[in-house]
């Protein structure tokens, strides 16, 4: 096995040399160089450069030696054609002009063809694709319906997303307009990724954890699986991560994906337990373990292991993104760390038979 087949084997739950492993949010922020080249574009701008958006993909695998890269976009991406004016806030995230907060404003929404309005991000997976060769898997990405919709509803990063779970219960039929328009945009985009050449991709639902089980299978579940389920035609395998309530574990499940990313909040063997064993789990060391002393990430990074146990399907990342301020050095021993502690012996090769 080379590699470059740990990653995508280990979505499909079949057995590998050693645990893959790469990290949320590995391309750009940990990076001196991204921060010198935000000192001279704005993050939106950036977007328009794929020779430069291809090579802060491409960093991590060359600096860290994980087993997968994961495009350098953003969430909030395909939300510009969509006719939202947004712009990223150092320190504060993404904070959008004119948030959304009747039915009256889905007219704001425009149809597009991402395979236009998007095209320098295509060009930066087609770009990466030729610049890893068969190195390591590209990951495309989304922002998962609910997630997209808390930040067009609230226009700024929020802690609870109150407004955004007032208006799905008080207005639903403005709450399942927006769904309907956010998840057809997303599959849309993700589509479009995979015909410009992305191996895998994962669906970020980074705030669905505010959600209790009933809430989320009535207002966002049927969402998210339309997106899931509408790639499944396509052959690549879908990650889908979600933070924040270990109770939406089993629902999460069903939306569609091989793959499910779990945070922190819970042990990993209760998550696989939650999910069930014919999906592949994802995950789940705390970002903040990181930044202790490494004998610290060390035990911590064992302990999720202990309890991958050696099955068939783990892919190794973080709970959430790499904390800004991680020591860049710390990821790489990590990356060693799991590669060195799960490694396998070879499958034998087959024996000859006689006479064939
Ligand atoms: C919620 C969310 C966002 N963006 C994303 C999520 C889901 C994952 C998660 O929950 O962490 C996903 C994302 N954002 C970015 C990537 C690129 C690939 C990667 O490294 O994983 C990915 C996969 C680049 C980025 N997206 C952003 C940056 C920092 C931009 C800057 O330099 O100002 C990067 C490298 C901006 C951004 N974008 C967002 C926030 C909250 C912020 C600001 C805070 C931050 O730095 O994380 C929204």
């Amino acid at each position: 096995m080379t590699p470059s087949q740990r990653f995508l084997a280990a979505c499909r739950r079949q057995p590998v040399d050693r645990t893959p492993v790469w990290f949320m949010r590995q391309a750009g922020r940990i990076f001196p160089e991204f921060r010198a080249l935000r000192r001279q574009y704005g993050f939106v701008e950036l977007m328009q450069h794929p020779d430069l958006c291809a090579e802060i993909t491409v960093m991590p695998v060359e600096r860290l030696g994980v087993d997968a890269a994961i495009l350098f976009a953003d969430i909030m991406t395909p939300l510009q054609p969509l006719g939202v004016d947004y712009r990223i806030e150092p320190g504060v995230g993404p904070v959008v002009g004119q948030p959304l907060a009747a039915a009256a404003d889905l007219g704001r929404l425009r149809r597009f063809d991402p395979r236009e309005e998007l095209a320098p991000v295509l060009e930066t997976v087609r770009l990466v694709r030729r610049a890893l060769g068969d190195r390591v898997p590209l990951i495309g990405f989304a922002g998962a319906p609910f997630t997209l919709a808390c930040y067009l509803i609230e226009g700024r990063p929020s802690r609870e997303f109150h407004r955004a779970r007032a208006l799905m219960y008080g207005d639903p039929a403005f709450w399942h307009g927006l769904m309907e328009r956010l998840a057809e945009t997303v599959l849309d985009y993700l589509r479009a990724q995979v015909e410009a050449g992305v191996q895998a991709v994962q669906l970020f639902d980074s705030w669905v954890g505010g959600l209790g089980p009933a809430a989320y299978r009535r207002f966002v579940l049927p969402y998210s699986r339309r997106v899931l389920e509408g790639l499944g035609d396509l052959g690549v395998p879908r990650i889908h991560f979600g933070t924040g309530n270990a109770a939406l574990l089993p629902l999460m499940a069903q939306a569609g994906a091989e793959v499910v990313g779990v945070d922190w909040r819970v042990d990993l063997d209760r998550a696989w337990e939650a999910i069930g064993p014919d999906k592949a789990i994802q995950g789940n060391l705390d970002p903040a373990a990181l930044l202790a002393p490494f004998d610290q990430v060390e035990e911590q990074a064992r302990d999720v292991l202990r309890r991958a146990a050696g099955r068939p399907g783990h892919i190794f990342n973080l709970g959430h993104g790499v904390l800004p301020e991680t020591p860049v050095d710390h990821l790489r021993r990590l990356v060693e760390l799991v590669h060195r502690v799960t490694e396998r012996p070879a499958e034998p090769e087959p024996e000859p038979v006689a006479g064939a």
